[in-house]
């Protein structure tokens, strides 16, 4: 892909406030044609938010986002976003491919229907009508929808938050097929596992900022993660998060998890300290640990 081409997002000093809440505290990001970015982060940390300024639905209260080099409200207009959103609601009365026939409808270059609902393993539901179907078979629709203006960008918050594992493992198949042709797609997700398994990126948001930015692998190495497991007689939890590198430390019984930024340093104090430690693994921290590491410690900088 050119380097002339705009990126698929660009975000500059981007920023919401409702009330006394700062939902987005401004957020310079840039996402690039092709890129499949997850978006994760606790409740209320502005994933939301971020998206629907990313669609025009919201109005920044300051900065702005660009999307393929043009406003939220012309990319929109131009068919080159496709959204699935948290609580889209489905016309009751129409069939699921009625549905996607209406919205195709509003676009001036969609794929046929049919094209769409079996992108989005919909298509054995196309005779069913929307309010007789489950919460991930309405998920399926909404992908549909999503998809059926061709869109270059693909914006997703939570699509398989109502989905079971194996309707999960199945939406994720078809979306990658469909990424592998270039489309960029930004989703959030609560999934850790999803993120690690299908983006090219993560971006970690806490509290209307970006905590951290990058591959996978980059981001539990800035959390710092190793893992430390052990048999510790004797041990206080307190005594454990006193030695150094030491970010969190939980303990049942003498089991002992300690996660740390240093595991050399860490492991020479906790020996010399607890010369009976014993059944010692060291490990990376997986994403979960860096989410959470990353995330207390923007709180605690507030
Ligand atoms: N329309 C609104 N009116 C008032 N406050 C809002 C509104 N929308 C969001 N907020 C607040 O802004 C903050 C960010 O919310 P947002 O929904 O963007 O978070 P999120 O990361 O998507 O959370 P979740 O994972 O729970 O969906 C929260 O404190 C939320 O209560």
């Amino acid at each position: 892909m050119s380097s002339t081409n705009p990126p698929a997002i660009a975000l500059t000093g981007l920023r919401k406030t409702y009330g006394q809440v700062t939902a987005v505290d401004g957020i310079d990001l840039t996402i690039r044609q092709g890129e499949v970015v997850a978006l994760l982060g606790p409740n209320g940390a502005g994933k939301s938010t971020t998206i629907d300024m990313i669609l025009g639905l919201t109005t920044p209260d300051a900065g702005q986002a660009r999307i393929l080099g043009r406003t939220p409200t012309a990319a929109i207009h131009d068919g080159a976003i496709g959204a699935m959103l948290q609580n889209g609601t489905l016309l009751d009365d129409l069939t699921v491919a009625e549905t996607v026939r209406l919205v195709a409808s509003l676009h001036r270059t969609p794929l046929p229907v049919d094209h769409a609902l079996r992108r989005a393993g919909a298509a054995d539901l196309a005779d069913r009508r929307a309010n007789r179907l489950s919460g991930g078979q309405q998920q399926r629709v909404r992908f549909a929808i999503a998809l059926v203006s061709d869109p270059d960008l693909l914006v997703l918050d939570e699509p398989t938050a109502a989905m079971d594992p194996a309707t999960r493992r199945d939406f994720w198949k078809a979306m990658y097929e469909d990424t592998t042709r270039g489309r960029t797609v930004l989703f959030a997700t609560h999934y850790l596992e999803e993120a690690e398994e299908y983006a090219d990126r993560v971006i970690l948001m806490n509290a209307g900022r970006i905590a951290a930015d990058g591959t996978v692998a980059e981001v539990r190495a800035a959390a710092g993660g190793r893992t430390l497991r052990a048999a510790i007689p004797g041990a206080r939890q307190d005594d454990l998060l006193a030695l150094p590198a030491v970010t969190h430390a939980t303990l049942r019984d003498d089991r002992a998890e300690i996660t740390s930024a240093d595991s050399d340093t860490t492991l020479r104090a906790l020996l010399a300290h607890y010369p009976a430690a014993r059944d010692i693994e060291i490990a990376a921290a997986g994403l979960e640990t860096a989410f959470l590491n990353l995330t207390t410690a923007t709180e605690a900088t507030r």
